[in-house]
């Protein structure tokens, strides 16, 4: 039986930058795009192997295969990429299966090993499409080498590591434990502990191949989908991302298990180090359609002249910030009160949107609806980042943008738009009223969408409608899933693809 995980992409609506902090929160949805990694044994388990093979296989690229040698050298695991001509290396993936392998074995010393075949695919979403009149297959050939591909942000290599290395410990633990909680109909998923131990493992993975510490938001977005993400803090890996720690030399299974483990290091759980999980949802009948700007941004030189700036004016971006986070918090706070509103009379609700699809959210704010302070708290949220951004230095939301963020929230049904994440010239969201009368050709969504097609200041592209996030539905908040291969369209047929390599 393959094992098969799959973990949404992510947007962070609100909490750019301060994510980076401790102290702040981040607003995270996770995309109904997802990554999806099938890993298959290609052969017998046999007790007392010291070596196996790993083909990881990512069939939408030309260069998407990499072969790897699994040996076991003084009783630990290690994996070596076996260099074929024309054949790319590929960080991520090798430091992915590496870990996995170290912490299964720690696990579990006794278990046996069988050569695997991986298959890595991505919803196309992730990445920029050409132009064509008809809609892409899943998982459609890129034609192009993984290098080359435009990314349209909604975090590729996190959810391509949280796969990957989730399904391979998965496979090699033959994890059985399954959750209580998890959807109905669904393959179960892991117990908490097990998937918490999944997201440091990852966090580990992703951090180390990135060559920095981010926030983390993206990794937890895989794991843990739509969420208020307080980080955790670095202490939590212990010296692993150092490389002079152990003294350059690779560290052991037992120990690296001993740093990932919630239940044998502690500064995952204890309160001035851990990071937090609480709930962010986008209210019902609402979608946050995204959309891709080509011109694009350096995300780590952006964060570089922010922390620049409040390194050296500490009081002013304190308070910016300070003021920033309440701002984000109040965001959050607004959706949540409208979700509640929805819960307790869902017939109100719908017809509210209905009346307000119709009307720009200027024209909301004489009638002083809940909606209309989301409105406001959007706008408020732009304001403040735009402010950091000219302190700064920094084009967190440039001119350009605002021009295309205002004119979308000028439209009919429009609650805001903003640009995640680190802002800058990669993408925008907008979210919009989803009323369930209006007909796919009369929706607000439709309208942005028209105006995103037709606007020719600067190169802006919707996503499909497939990663458009609807609020309120488990499709637009899930984590990680497991998954059966039927069940996914188009997946085997991109396993067939991929074999074909
Ligand atoms: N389908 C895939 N198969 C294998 N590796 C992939 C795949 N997609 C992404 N990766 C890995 O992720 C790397 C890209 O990571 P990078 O951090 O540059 O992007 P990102 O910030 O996650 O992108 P974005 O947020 O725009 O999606 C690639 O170089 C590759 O190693
Ligand atoms: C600037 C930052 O806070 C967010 C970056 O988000 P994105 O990759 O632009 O979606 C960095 C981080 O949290 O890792």
């Amino acid at each position: 039986m393959p094992t098969i995980v799959s973990c949404p992409g992510k947007v962070l609506v609100a909490g750019g930058y301060l994510v980076l902090d401790r102290q702040h929160q981040g607003f995270v949805s996770a995309t109904p795009s997802r990554f999806y990694t099938v890993v298959q044994d290609a052969g017998d388990a046999g007790a007392g192997v010291e070596r196996f093979a790993v083909t990881v296989v990512s069939p939408q690229f030309d260069d998407g295969r990499w072969e790897y040698e699994a040996r076991r050298e003084d009783g630990e695991w290690v994996v070596a990429a076996v260099e074929r001509e024309g054949s790319s290396s590929n960080t991520f993936v090798h430091l992915s299966v590496q870990a996995a392998l170290q912490v299964a074995s720690a696990l579990n010393p006794s278990a046996t090993f069988a050569p695997l075949e991986v298959t890595i695919v991505g919803s196309n979403d992730f990445y920029s499409q050409s132009r064509s009149d008809s809609a892409p297959v899943p998982f459609a050939p890129l034609n192009c080498t993984i290098r080359n591909v435009h990314k349209t942000g909604l975090g590729s290599s996190a959810a391509m590591v949280t796969s990957l290395t989730s399904s391979l410990l998965l496979h090699w633990t033959s994890s059985s434990s399954s959750n209580p909680s998890s959807p109905a109909g669904r393959l179960p998923n892991p117990d908490n502990d097990t998937i918490h131990l999944l997201h440091n493992l990852a966090q580990y993975v992703h951090s180390l191949a990135q060559g920095k510490v981010g926030s983390g938001f993206d990794v937890s977005a895989a794991v843990y989908g739509s969420q208020t993400y307080r980080r955790f803090a670095v202490e939590c890996l212990g010296g692993l991302l150092d490389p002079q720690a152990n003294g350059g030399s690779k560290i052991s299974s037992k120990d690296l298990l001993s740093v990932l483990s919630p239940s044998l290091n502690s500064a995952w759980t204890s309160p001035s180090t851990a990071g937090s999980v609480t709930s962010f949802s986008l209210p019902p009948h609402t979608l946050l359609l995204l959309a891709d700007v080509d011109a694009g941004s350096n995300t780590p030189s952006m964060v570089g002249e922010v922390m620049q700036w409040k390194k050296a004016a500490p009081e002013e971006a304190e308070r910016v910030w300070s003021e920033l986070g309440r701002s984000n918090e109040k965001l959050r706070d607004v959706f949540a009160e409208l979700s509640e509103a929805a819960k307790e009379d869902a017939g109100a609700n719908e017809r509210e949107v209905a009346k307000l699809a119709g009307l720009t959210a200027k024209e909301w704010s004489s009638s002083a609806v809940p909606f209309a302070a989301a409105a406001q708290r959007i706008l408020d949220t732009r304001a403040l980042m735009r402010y950091m951004g000219e302190q700064s230095g920094v084009p967190t939301e440039p001119p350009e943008q605002t021009k295309l963020l205002d004119a979308c929230s000028a439209l009919p049904g429009v609650i805001g738009a903003g640009v995640p994440g680190a802002g800058g010239y990669d993408a925008i969201w907008v979210l919009c009223l989803d009323p369930s009368s209006a007909s796919a050709s009369t929706s607000p969504a439709s309208a942005v969408e028209s105006l995103l097609l037709s606007y020719t200041d600067m190169s802006v592209r919707p996503l499909s409608k497939n990663a458009w996030v609807r609020g309120g539905t488990f499709e637009g908040e899930a984590g990680l899933l497991r998954e059966r291969v039927e069940e996914v369209e188009g997946l085997q047929e991109a396993i067939e693809r991929g074999k074909k390599r």
